[in-house]
């Protein structure tokens, strides 16, 4: 057995200290044989728990030219993630039970990474009547989170009726908040300048309506909602009077609605071109205040690979999203780290803990505890790079960042006590002699 000691890593961005690793745990650094441990000198490092993304697109089964769910945790794994739920949205849908398990054995084959299967909430994603919720709960691949992402979850009574089913299983609906009748040809934000550039613009009403209405709901069902990509300061407010109301609801953003505005597409590059748009600058200072002051719970990476066919071609016409994974912890770095408005420990917070307890994955409940699952990152928050397509590992590049530079750097992964990632670079599996 490798026993692992890394020594000097700032531990949640506090002091440094020494972390042990043992037979997939943290263990007690004092009760190690130094003398045959491997060390690992991460002096000037941040040591992290494994981030947990609670909205990954893996593509898998059929959207295998855009990603894979080998390629996709390549891309995890990079980032520091050390689980990922992966989105129902693929082809076919995630909706029986046979999928939901093929996904998640594809996971388990992969490695680097736990892969989650999320279940659809309505058969087909088509909003028409529930999927078989209660058969994927008790599946082999435990389905946890239910969500249509790509779709709302129109219909007001179907959505009712999801969440007390949800409910009834200690699920949560992930709903992507996008009132369809408000939203017809949008391809932006809704705003002077989709005026100006002759592009259908989306209101903000049109996501923080649903919320308002899914709160309601959930509050009737005694259910947990969970709101996807919150994109806009309504929203916000609308999450915050629901959560001083005592519902039981949480809420994500992702890295690009904290880093970058509506400005971007006065390009016309479809890789701006993402669902919910980019929006103003002032929703972008509410979010970064929501996720500060606790109000939006946790970051996600809605991370969403697309051939480049899909994304060369007119504004209008490409499809919507944008990769993140591997970006996701230098963007949180720029907007939320280096801004003050959050810590390395509430880094910790938003991107594996609070993640991995709305989605009730065990073992992050106590980042970097001794007795733990040994899911480590180590970060070097002062290193910077330019992000460059080449060296993306997942199968997709339609990445806004391309040729951006940001902060911080995934050094080293530990996933259960498994080097997933070496000096930056996947840990390639050893094959045995
Ligand atoms: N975010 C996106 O722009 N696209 C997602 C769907 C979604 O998250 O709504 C996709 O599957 O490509
Ligand atoms: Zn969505
Ligand atoms: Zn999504």
């Amino acid at each position: 057995m490798t026993v692992t000691l890394l020594t000097g890593a700032r531990i949640l961005g506090g002091e440094p200290g020494e972390l042990a690793i043992a037979d997939g745990l943290l263990v007690d650094p004092a009760t190690i044989d130094r003398d045959t441990a491997e060390l690992v000198d991460a002096s000037g490092l941040v040591a992290l728990p494994g981030l947990v993304d609670l909205h990954t697109h893996l593509r898998q089964p059929g959207g295998e030219q855009a990603e894979t769910i080998a390629t996709g945790v390549r891309a995890a794994a990079a980032g520091g993630y050390t689980c990922v739920f992966a989105m129902a949205n693929t082809t076919p849908v995630a909706d029986t039970p046979a999928v939901v398990e093929q996904v998640h054995r594809l996971g388990v084959e992969a490695e680097l990474a736990t892969v989650r299967p999320i279940g659809a909430v309505t058969v087909g994603l088509a909003g028409e009547r529930l999927a078989d919720m209660g058969m994927l709960a008790g599946s082999a691949a435990r389905v946890t989170v239910f969500s249509d992402d790509g779709h709302c979850v129109a219909d007001a009574e179907l959505m009712r009726r999801a969440l007390e089913h949800a409910a009834s299983l200690d699920a949560v609906i992930a709903q992507h908040a996008q009132d369809p009748a408000l939203t017809r040809g949008s391809v932006m934000h809704e705003s002077p300048l989709a005026a100006e550039l002759g592009l259908t613009g989306w209101p903000s009403a049109a996501e923080a309506a649903i919320v308002a209405r899914d709160a309601m709901l959930a509050e009737a069902a005694g259910a947990r909602l969970h709101v996807c990509h919150v994109s806009t300061l309504e929203t916000v407010e609308v999450v915050r009077a629901a959560k001083a109301r005592g519902i039981a609801i949480t809420a994500e953003v992702t890295p690009h609605h904290l880093l970058l505005t509506e400005e971007l597409v006065r390009s016309y590059d479809a890789r701006y071109k993402v669902n919910p748009p980019l929006r103003a600058e002032r929703d972008v200072r509410a979010l970064r205040e929501a996720l500060a002051d606790g109000t939006i719970d946790i970051v996600a990476t809605d991370h969403a690979p697309h051939a480049p066919e899909a994304k060369q071609t007119a504004f209008a016409d490409a499809a919507f999203g944008m990769v993140g994974l591997e970006t996701a912890l230098g963007a949180v770095q720029q907007s939320m780290v280096e801004t003050g408005l959050l810590d390395w420990a509430g880094v910790a917070r938003v991107m594996s803990t609070t993640p991995a307890a709305i989605g009730r994955e065990p073992g992050y409940e106590a980042p970097l505890a001794i007795g733990s699952p040994a899911h480590v990152v180590l970060v070097d928050p002062a290193a910077r790079g330019t992000i460059e397509a080449s060296r993306l590992k997942g199968r997709s590049a339609n990445s806004p960042f391309l040729g951006v530079e940001l902060p911080g750097r995934v050094l080293h992964v530990w996933h259960a006590g498994r080097r997933t990632v070496t000096d930056a670079e996947i840990t390639e599996k050893q094959v045995q002699a």
